[in-house]
Parts: structure tokens; sequence; C-alpha cells
């Protein structure tokens, strides 16, 4: 229930009394269930109530947290079941994910204030607990092993997409399934920082960037690694040179009580000294957990500041349009003195 008094304490620091609920990785967060696109958690004072269908009488039962009551309903039904219990509340929506439409439903059946509130749930994500930190582990060693079967496929004569279903099958064989559409990128390709796979063959003389992460019991990873094929050209060469030295010296500046901001800059400011600033197209990274992309933003611009327990990937690029791209990323925790890498596969020198 630690989970949920602290989301008791945070609503009440808003003025608020009770929460709906409706991000399925806050409801999975809170509740533990794990079809979570199917259910909705209402958090009051005196309970917190899992509502979802009867798919999942047993799955629900089987799955929710200590504390976490279970109701099966159809989503009108528990509506209207609930509007007792919350009527004349203060109640929380989360503003970021509840559709116009439910807020209507929602409207024509409780008689409450709704507040919409950003990021309460999230903030208590940002630091994982141990057995999070376990799944996100487990998670990036089952990627770290795909990784390494099938890099030698990575030649001259082989398409994008066959790289990205190798490791699909991996990933899925060891029951796990891509956190995201797998990116590979090769050629001037390398240019689209989400170039997922195409039906483009692999040539000799290209740098592939391969990016992909495991979705495993919930939990994400995320890691990217450029590779060359045959020589690639003095100019790509010294282009991955560049990023591997921001990404490097970004990972060795992590830190508890950094701005996310201060260490953005720190690999921004070193491929500006290469003449990259403009190549480098998006953040130096963000928090993985239940989600790919969470909290903290490590970007221009960000209030974050990393704090112990803190999941996040430094994952540097440069993108040069006709000519290809790089990309290097790990993912890191933060640690109470420091960091700890936790992708292990290895990175090329070149
Ligand atoms: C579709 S999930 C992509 C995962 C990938 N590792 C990733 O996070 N990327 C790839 C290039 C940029 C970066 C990204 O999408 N960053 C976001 C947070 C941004 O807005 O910069």
């Amino acid at each position: 229930m630690e989970k949920i008094e602290q989301v008791r304490a945070a609503l009440a620091r808003r003025g608020l009394q009770a929460l709906w609920v409706s991000d399925p990785a806050n409801v999975r967060y809170l509740s533990g269930f794990t079809h979570p696109d199917d259910g909705r958690l209402l958090v009051t004072p005196g309970a917190a109530v899992l509502y979802t269908d009867g798919r999942y009488t047993v799955q629900a039962q089987e799955d929710a947290l200590p504390g976490i009551e279970v109701v099966i309903a159809r989503p009108m039904e528990a509506v209207e079941g609930a509007a007792g219990t919350v009527a004349g509340m203060k109640l929380g929506i989360e503003g970021a994910h509840l559709t116009v439409s439910a807020l209507e439903r929602l409207r024509e059946r409780w008689q409450v204030q709704f507040h919409p509130v950003e990021g309460l749930v999230e903030e208590l994500r940002l630091h994982k607990a141990e057995d999070e930190l376990a799944g996100i582990r487990a998670a990036q060693d089952l990627a770290d092993r795909v990784f390494a079967e099938v890099r030698p496929q990575i030649q001259a004569g082989v398409r994008e997409l066959d790289i990205a279903i190798a490791l699909e099958q991996g990933l899925r064989q060891a029951g796990a399934t891509p956190a995201f559409d797998v990116i590979v990128a090769s050629g001037v390709r390398g240019a689209l920082p989400h170039g997922t796979a195409s039906d483009k063959v692999i040539e000799d003389g290209d740098l592939v960037t391969v990016d992909f992460g495991a979705n495993l019991n919930g939990y994400n990873s995320d890691m990217t690694r450029t590779v060359a094929v045959g020589q690639p050209s003095d100019e790509l060469r010294r282009i991955y040179s560049a990023v591997l030295e921001a990404e490097e010296a970004a990972v060795r500046a992590v830190r508890p009580g950094l701005k996310a901001a201060e260490l953005d800059a720190v690999a921004r400011d070193i491929l500006a000294g290469h003449g990259l600033a403009e190549a480098f197209a998006h953040s130096l990274g963000h928090g993985v957990g239940l989600v790919v992309h969470e909290g903290p933003r490590l970007a221009q611009g960000s209030e974050d500041v990393l704090k112990p327990g803190m999941v996040i990937t430094i994952e540097p690029g440069a993108y040069l349009p006709g000519l290809g791209g790089v990309r290097i990323e790990d993912l890191v925790l933060v640690t109470e003195d420091g960091y700890e890498v936790l992708s292990h596969s290895p990175k090329e020198t070149l």
C-alpha cells in the first residue's frame, strides 16, 4: 500500500481527495494489473479499487498488489457503481490521458469536482524500486544477449528488415516483446533518427544504427549501437568518433544532483566542438521504465534534476542528410554516488 499512500499524500498536497487513474502505465504501477489498457484505478481516502471486466477475473486477482480491491464490471457499470463513493469529492483526473469523451461520461454520472492533474503518479515512477530495477536489468541483459547473437548477421547484402526480424525473434523466443519498432538505419538512412528497418540492403562501407529494446514483464530496455560494415569513409569515421566521445563523456558525468539540462550540454558541447551542433537533432536522453519514454527529460531547457534510482538513456547522435548518421546509446542507472551502466554490448572503435 506504500505507493497508494504516496498517491494520497500527493493528492492532499493538491487539496484533492481522490484520483481516477486511467493512464495504463500508472494503473499497472499502482495496482500490479498486467493488462492495464483494460483497467482503471480509483484511489480514495478509504480504498484503492481496480476496475476491469470479465475477461480478467482470474488475472486481475492474481496480479493485484496487496491492498488493491478488484471489482469486475463493464466500464459504465464500474463508473455507476463508484458514484456513491466519490460523491462530493475533489477528484483528480489524468488530464494528459483521459479523453474528452471519457470525461463526458464521468461528468454525466459523478457528482464531483474534476481537477486535471499532471505528473502525479509519473513523479513516483521516476525513482525505481528494487523490483523495478531487477525488471529493467533483466530486459537489458536479454537485449544484450540477443544483440550478441544477431551482430554477426549485420553484413553487406542483408536487408535492414532481416536484422530487425532476427532481433525481434530473439526477444520473442525469450518471452519478451520489442519495446518499440526496431530501428535499423544503414548508409544514408542513418540520417533518420527514427529510421525503422526498411527493405534497404546493407552495403559495404555503411554505418548501421541499430536501436532496440526488450519489454519483459512490463519493463523496458533501450540501447543503440552503430556498427561498421566494411570500410566506412574517413568522414563517417570522424563523426562516429565524435559521437562516441560525446556519449562516453556524458555517461561519465552522470551523478545525483546534476541538472538534466547540464548533462545534455556535456554531449552537445562536444559535438558542437566537432562542428556537429546542428547534426544533433534531438535530446540527449530520457527515463525508461514501464514506458520507453518517461521522465526525467534530458534535454535543453529541462528543469529535471538527476536523483538516485532514476534509469536514463544517454544517446547523442549526429545525422547528416545525404551522408548518413551515428547514434550510440547506453542505459544508465543513477546511483547514490554516480552511475552504473546497465547496457553491456560492446561499442566499436573505428
Ligand atoms: C520510438 S522509441 C525510440 C527509442 C530511441 N532510443 C529514442 O529514444 N530516440 C531515438 C532518437 C532520439 C530518441 C528520442 O526519440 N528522443 C526523444 C525523447 C526526443 O524527443 O528527443
